[in-house]
């Protein structure tokens, strides 16, 4: 059986932890506080206490109520109706209804003057029995304070009852709450959540944060459950763009969304002008002021949304931000020039994005145009007619002068039906970006697709690692709209900075969390850019130095004696490469620690190793922040590597590979062998032929060779993770228990 904490007793037995922790001190069992354990008879004498305790309670408040029962019937019960039977025949004989009614303590006299009444003798008894304890209740002389009292009671539980309100049946709680706003959502006040803390052996005032336990100790003290806040993570758009893109609750037809992509001059922008200037939805013509990366037109009475061609490689740059919002693509190829490089790379792009193609063959109107040989050189390209058994449909269109420009938005739309587009535009907007510049007056300035439910004006927006509130929405010809549907491309102002081409952006409930999630976003980005950019390592170096951006190599030597980091900070100083110095930005002896690759970090410098290692910390540390950490052994290596470095000469032939550790626990001596390490291998493998260091409190004491390796008594070729091992180092004796053996391998790193 699982020994029993006090704090679970308690809310098993809604017994107050207190009250059970003071009854076992009490006892004198070995309890500190609310997390002590019970042992089985320790509990059981508890629960047999508390439960006899409650007993006698309850039996308290039995009386109590029926004392309180009794004097109400006595003081407005006027006939004896029904309280009348036990004392009816004294009562109709011997007393008024005036004295029934004022007090049954009359009766009381009556019945002893009434000693022949034997009839209901037993009856007679019992009441009186009854009675007595009514009459202890009801002297005269108590009685007025006694009522007082009961009134005092009452008032008492009353003014309890509205101090407590009641409690929530869970406590749903974030790490980090301070007792302030635990009190809060208990409906207690602060200084009964300290005090209680107090209580339970936690010394904190109302601000200090509380972590998991102290929290669920408290909600055990209480008696209720607790849950922890499952946060969301807001800064994750990706996640809440996925969510609102797969929500299928409600689904309404949309406008297709058409990219237009071909080969230089094969008339792009003719096309998309003409579009633009031929199909202007009527009352809004002449409002073109700027185009603004992407507009839509109408045709037919339906909706085609045309993106303004982003070159090839910006449109692959913006899927692979995961901006996938072309539906469709044209595929314009000129009927005078015929397929070209360009028209290869758009299949290309086409295909990978999986959209479908309609080819527009254009410039049908010029004399040289051959539209069949474009034709048959797409056939090449898996872009087959349906005429010639294929599925592509094929256009031929002159874009300067408009002929078939109608049948190829005709076709659009029947691709577009085929492909039932739909989304729901009665949620949160999300969408992309497909452009976003900063403007002198109006700040950031981002065209954002509407890709799911509908945006308004005023709405708390994430875009990108920027953030803020749609303060204005304009359309495609620069007229305010205050709520767009999907498909719908918009451009709006009211970003704190101006977000990427193909970021996407997710409309959030409250501009709050639309802010957190924002800077939080902007601070992940952040970290990444100076990820990539800023971690200088040796491999690195020397296109840094070309780059023209470093004028000095900063350093950080740590080293085991004061004389080795002497001997290579002047060593190091002396190279001198095209101009370029080595900054020795820290130096000093022991292990390379959390402070030294934090200083890298912020110095943009390479850190030196000599005979040390970098602490468990520090390695994690050097890890996150890409900084470089170089160990050696002999001097003129470290500088070597360095000047090499430098001069973009780095080129390894070995590295060495750590492959396992092994913690020394025991030492026994042999005559013969020497000394033999007992140890257990903490981590990857050890071989009876790796080299080893041996390291003590992170300085490298010796390097060597192993000479023996065992698994008990038996010569062992390797021995892994979480077994034990006895080493013998070759020529060496100086082993001690807390000794670290550290084996590697060299490996050979072919030539870049
Ligand atoms: N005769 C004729 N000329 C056309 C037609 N379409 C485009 N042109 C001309 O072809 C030239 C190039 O057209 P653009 O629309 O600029 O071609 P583009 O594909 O947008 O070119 P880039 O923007 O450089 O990639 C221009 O001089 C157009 O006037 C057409 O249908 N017939």
């Amino acid at each position: 059986m699982d020994k029993k904490r006090i704090y679970e007793l308690s809310k098993e037995i809604r017994v107050d932890s207190k009250k059970i922790l003071d009854k076992a001190k009490e006892k004198g069992f070995d309890v500190k506080n609310h997390m002590s354990t019970l042992g089985e008879d320790e509990e059981k004498q508890m629960r047999d206490f508390f439960a006899k305790n409650k007993n006698n309670h309850k039996k308290n408040n039995y009386h109590n109520n029926n004392n309180h029962h009794n004097s109400y019937h006595g003081s407005v019960k006027s006939s004896g109706q029904s309280h009348g039977n036990d004392n009816k025949p004294s009562h109709d004989k011997n007393t008024t209804n005036k004295a029934n009614n004022s007090h049954v303590s009359n009766n009381t006299t009556n019945n002893h003057s009434n000693n022949d009444a034997n009839k209901g003798k037993n009856n007679k008894k019992r009441f009186n029995k009854k009675r007595n304890k009514f009459n202890r209740r009801n002297k005269f002389s108590g009685m007025y304070t006694k009522n007082q009292r009961i009134r005092q009671i009452h008032k008492e539980n009353k003014s309890n009852q509205r101090k407590e309100r009641p409690l929530p049946e869970t406590l749903v709680y974030s790490v980090g709450m301070n007792a302030q706003e635990i009190g809060k959502l208990l409906h207690r006040e602060p200084a009964e959540i300290v005090k209680k803390l107090f209580m339970l052996g936690v010394m904190v005032n109302q601000n200090v944060s509380l972590d998991k336990e102290t929290i669920e100790l408290l909600a055990a003290d209480y008696g209720i459950n607790a849950e922890e806040k499952q946060e969301v993570n807001v800064s994750d758009i990706d996640k809440f763009f996925e969510e609102e893109n797969n929500n299928t609750k409600y689904q309404e037809a949309r406008a297709p969304v058409v990219t237009i992509m071909g080969h230089v001059d094969h008339g792009k922008t003719t096309l998309l002008d003409y579009l633009r200037h031929s199909h202007i939805t009527s009352g809004e013509a002449g409002g073109i002021t700027q185009a603004i990366g992407a507009y839509q037109i109408k045709h037919d009475d339906k909706n085609i949304t045309f993106l303004d061609t982003p070159g090839h490689a910006a449109f692959t740059e913006m899927r692979a931000r995961g901006a996938d919002v072309t539906d469709i693509t044209i595929l314009v190829v000129a009927a005078d020039d015929g397929v070209m490089p360009q028209t290869i790379e758009a299949i290309n792009h086409a295909k990978a994005a999986e959209t479908p193609v309609i080819v527009a063959v254009n410039k049908i109107d010029k004399p040289g145009a051959n539209p069949d040989h474009v034709i048959e050189q797409l056939t090449g390209y898996g872009l087959v007619p349906e005429d010639w058994g294929g599925d592509t449909i094929f256009v031929k269109i002159s874009a300067k002068m408009g002929t078939n420009v109608d049948e190829l938005l005709d076709m659009i739309l029947l691709q577009a039906d085929v492909m039932e587009l739909k989304a729901n535009p009665k949620q949160h907007a999300a969408g992309s970006v497909i452009e976003a510049r900063l403007d002198r007056g109006r700040g950031p300035v981002a065209t954002l697709l509407i890709q799911q439910g509908t945006m308004h004006v005023g709405d708390p927006i994430v875009v990108g690692d920027t953030f803020g509130r749609v303060r204005t929405m304009n359309n495609e010809n620069n007229k305010e709209i205050d709520n767009a549907k999907p498909s719908t491309p918009v451009e709006i102002t009211g970003l704190n900075d101006v977000p990427k081409a193909g970021d996407r952006f997710v409309v959030f409930d409250d501009e709050k969390t639309a802010r957190a999630a924002g800077e939080e976003r902007a601070k992940e980005a952040q970290v990444e850019e100076r990820k990539k950019n800023n971690s200088i390592t040796l491999d690195n170096l020397f296109d840094s130095l070309k780059e023209g951006d470093m004028k000095e190599v900063a350093v950080i030597i740590k080293a085991d004696v004061r004389g080795s980091v002497e001997a290579i900070s002047s060593s190091l100083e002396k190279i001198d490469v095209e101009g370029v110095k080595v900054n020795i930005v820290h130096s000093s002896v022991g292990a390379i620690n959390e402070s030294d690759v934090a200083l890298a970090e912020a110095s943009n410098a390479i850190i030196i190793g000599f005979n040390v290692r970098p602490t468990p910390q520090a390695k994690i540390q050097a890890d996150a922040d890409s900084v470089d950490i170089r160990l050696h052994q002999v001097i003129y290596d470290a500088i070597d590597e360095v000047e090499s470095a430098m001069k973009g000469m780095l080129a390894p032939k070995y590295t060495e590979e750590v492959t396992g550790e092994v913690e020394v626990r025991q030492i026994y001596k042999a005559s013969k062998i020497g000394t033999i390490a007992g140890g257990m291998v903490t981590s990857g493998v050890v071989k009876n032929d790796s080299k080893l260091r041996l390291i003590r409190d992170n300085v490298v004491i010796y390097s060597g060779d192993i000479d023996s390796l065992k698994r008990f008594k038996d010569d062992a070729k390797e021995v892994k993770q979480g077994f034990e091992c006895g080493i013998t180092i070759e020529n060496y004796n100086d082993i001690k228990i807390g000794d670290v053996i550290e084996a590697y391998e060299m490996k050979q790193v072919p030539v870049k």
